[in-house]
Formats: C-alpha cells, sequence, structure tokens
C-alpha cells in the first residue's frame, strides 16, 4: 500500500489519513456531508459551499468526471472534498475534465481514502465543526492550535455574487424577471427561462431603484453561502418590495424573506445535505423527494404573527421548508426545487411562480 500523504484534523482532535488530490495546499473549512448518490459536479460548483469541506457519503466519486454544461457557477468556492474512493478515469462520452483537474485549476484541495462512514458519524452526533486539510506530517499538536486560532470568515456572498449585472434571455419571453444574486446557482436560471422568463441577474446589494428600473415582473432571491442574517441589504430590498411586486425565494432566499417579515432562523446542528429528503407540501398533502444543502432553518414558532404560513415541512425532522404570504404575492422553499442534482418533484414550483407574476400583471 503507498504512503499516505494527506490528513484532515477535526477541531475535536480526531484524525483521518488519506491521499490528496486537487490543490496540494493546507486549508480551514467548516466540515459538512452531503448524502447524495450522484451530483458531485453541482455540489462541487454550488456557490453554497463556499468554505465548506463536504464530505461525499457516497463511496465513489469522480467516475463520471465533469461535463462542461453541468456547472452550477464557473468559478466554485467550495472549501473541499473527503471522499472515499476517488477515480480518475472517468467512463462518460460527455465529459470534458477530471474532478481533480477542475479542482487543481480553481485551487481546491480535496482527500481520498478516507474512512467517510466514521466520519460522518461523528458529524452527525458533534455537529459540524471547523477541519484542516493538512500534509500528513503536520503535527497534532500545530494542527489544533491552527483550528482554534481560525475565524471563519463571514462576508461569504460579497465574494460569490456576481459584481455588475447580467442576463439569460429566451426566444418570445413571456416574463421578466430579476434574480438578486447571493451566490445563484445557474440551474435556477436555466428553469426560470424553461418557463417563459427572460432573467436578469444582479447584484446581492443592488437598491431598489436599479431593480424596477428593469421593469420585472417577479423578484427571485437565490441560494447563497453563510448565515442569512449577515444578508442585510437583502433582507431590506424585501421590506421595501414585499406586496409591490411577486418574489420567489430559494434555500437563502427562503431565509431572508422570513428575516425580512419578522420571523427568526437558527442553525442547525449538521444541516441538511443531500438528494433524499421527504418534505409534506401542507397545501395538497403530497409528499416530494427534494434536493437540500442548508445550515440554517427557519424557527417554525416564530412565524406566529408575521404574516407568513408554513406551506411545507420536512418529514425527517419537523423543520420548516417553505412558507407563503399570498397576499403579497410572496413565497419560498427553504430546499432546492431547481434540483441540480436531485430528483424533479418539486419543479412545479416554478409554474407556480409564473403564475402568480400572470396574476399580478392583470391585477
Ligand atoms: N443553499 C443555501 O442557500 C444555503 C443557505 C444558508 N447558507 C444555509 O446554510 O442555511
Amino acid at each position: 500500500m503507498k504512503a499516505f500523504t494527506k490528513k484532515i484534523v477535526l477541531e475535536n482532535g480526531r484524525e483521518f489519513y488519506g491521499y490528496g488530490f486537487g490543490a496540494d495546499r493546507e486549508a480551514i473549512n467548516e466540515i459538512v456531508f452531503n448524502t447524495s448518490m450522484v451530483g458531485y459536479q453541482e455540489i462541487m460548483s454550488d456557490p453554497s459551499y463556499t468554505d465548506q469541506m463536504v464530505v461525499m457519503t457516497y463511496p465513489l466519486i469522480g467516475n463520471y468526471g465533469m461535463a462542461d454544461e453541468d456547472y452550477e457557477t464557473k468559478t466554485p468556492t467550495i472549501g473541499g472534498m473527503i471522499v472515499r474512493e476517488y477515480n480518475d478515469s472517468p467512463s462518460n462520452f460527455r465529459y470534458t475534465k477530471t474532478l481533480n483537474e477542475v479542482f487543481e485549476e480553481h485551487d481546491i484541495p480535496a482527500i481520498w481514502g478516507v474512512d467517510t462512514r466514521a466520519l460522518t458519524r461523528i458529524i452527525r452526533d458533534e455537529g459540524t465543526q471547523k477541519v484542516l486539510i493538512t500534509d500528513v506530517a503536520t503535527p497534532r499538536d500545530e494542527a489544533l492550535r491552527k483550528l482554534g486560532e481560525y475565524v471563519m470568515p463571514r462576508d461569504m456572498v460579497s465574494r460569490v455574487s456576481c459584481k455588475k449585472r447580467w442576463m439569460s434571455r429566451v426566444p418570445n419571453h413571456k416574463y421578466d424577471v430579476v434574480a438578486v444574486d447571493c451566490g445563484i446557482k445557474y440551474n435556477i436560471i436555466r428553469l426560470l427561462n424553461r418557463v417563459g422568463c427572460n432573467v436578469t441577474v444582479m447584484p446581492y446589494n443592488s437598491t431598489v431603484e436599479e431593480i424596477m428600473a428593469f421593469h420585472p415582473d417577479g423578484l427571485v432571491l437565490s441560494n447563497g453561502p453563510g448565515n442569512p442574517e449577515d444578508v442585510t441589504p437583502v433582507i431590506e430590498l424585501v421590506k421595501q418590495l414585499r406586496g409591490r411586486l411577486p418574489i420567489f425565494g430559494i434555500c437563502m432566499g427562503h431565509q431572508l424573506i422570513s428575516l425580512a417579515y419578522g420571523a427568526r432562523t437558527f442553525k442547525m446542528k449538521f444541516g441538511h445535505r443531500g438528494a433524499n429528503h421527504p418534505v409534506k407540501n401542507l397545501v395538497t398533502g403530497k409528499l416530494e423527494i427534494t434536493s437540500q444543502n442548508h445550515s440554517y432553518a427557519v424557527d417554525v414558532d416564530s412565524l406566529a404573527g408575521t404574516g407568513l404560513t408554513l406551506t411545507h415541512v420536512n418529514l425527517l425532522d419537523g423543520t420548516a421548508e417553505g412558507v407563503e404570504c399570498a397576499a403579497d404575492r410572496v413565497f419560498s422553499m427553504q430546499y432546492h426545487p431547481e434540483s441540480a442534482s436531485g430528483p424533479q418533484d418539486s419543479a412545479y414550483l416554478f409554474k407556480k411562480f409564473t403564475k402568480i407574476m400572470e396574476e399580478h400583471k392583470n391585477a
């Protein structure tokens, strides 16, 4: 057996040895786990994973390579990836690069050969924590000192949001939508295009005047990394625009709508990350299998008196998965109706958005 080259050290002192791939550098991130059986490309390019080191519980990663059409952003900011077995010889005819090459290109460190089951149990039992990926020779004491001193950054949305507005348009469009970019996943834009929307993607700190200058039929608030309480420009935006035009929030966008209406958010022990989370639609009684990626959640009890009603609930732990203020034509989901990756049970929500934009136009 060849000698280990890298290791990861957790805040609790546990070490796991393995082999480095991607960028050959040290990094400190927050460790989280994802239970999706496919979708490592969408995960590695989802901006909501900024500064997070993702443990993939599925044991084989890399085997279908990376395809140009499947990125969720052009410039991945994921902290890193921890996998059981990495396969560097993809067999998919669509692949253009290997995962290792893309990690190298974007200076993202990764490690394979790790007992990801044991690691995931630690995160599940003790919660998310800081992790150091480093050379196998780094003394444990030095690693723990670095972890202790490191303060996780809080300005992540400003890092991943676009700096200039950009557009994604379709022929014979029916609706003009402004998407506020907190770290938007491309599949949100693709699915809006598919239901007839021209999308103008705008920086997260755009003003009401800048947004209204495009005469949008509706506003989308995107997913994004970090604590929603830090994203005050978008919370302010919702306070000013609620009732003036339809608003559809996704993940971070859902948390920001809830905060703007006066509800509270809290950080969960280890979050929800995977492509198989059961959610109940309380309006129809139907169950959806959903794609998820979040650490924070809206406190269900704090919704009372805000004007928002709970529309969707997580069947694993009862947390809030969707809220709505029908009078304002505002609704939002904690999970990812755009999937990428994951089941497409929730794509109906994009049609719901066009329906309320239609009602707003005719009102
Ligand atoms: N995907 C997201 O938008 C995540 C939202 C937020 N960063 C959270 O972790 O809860």
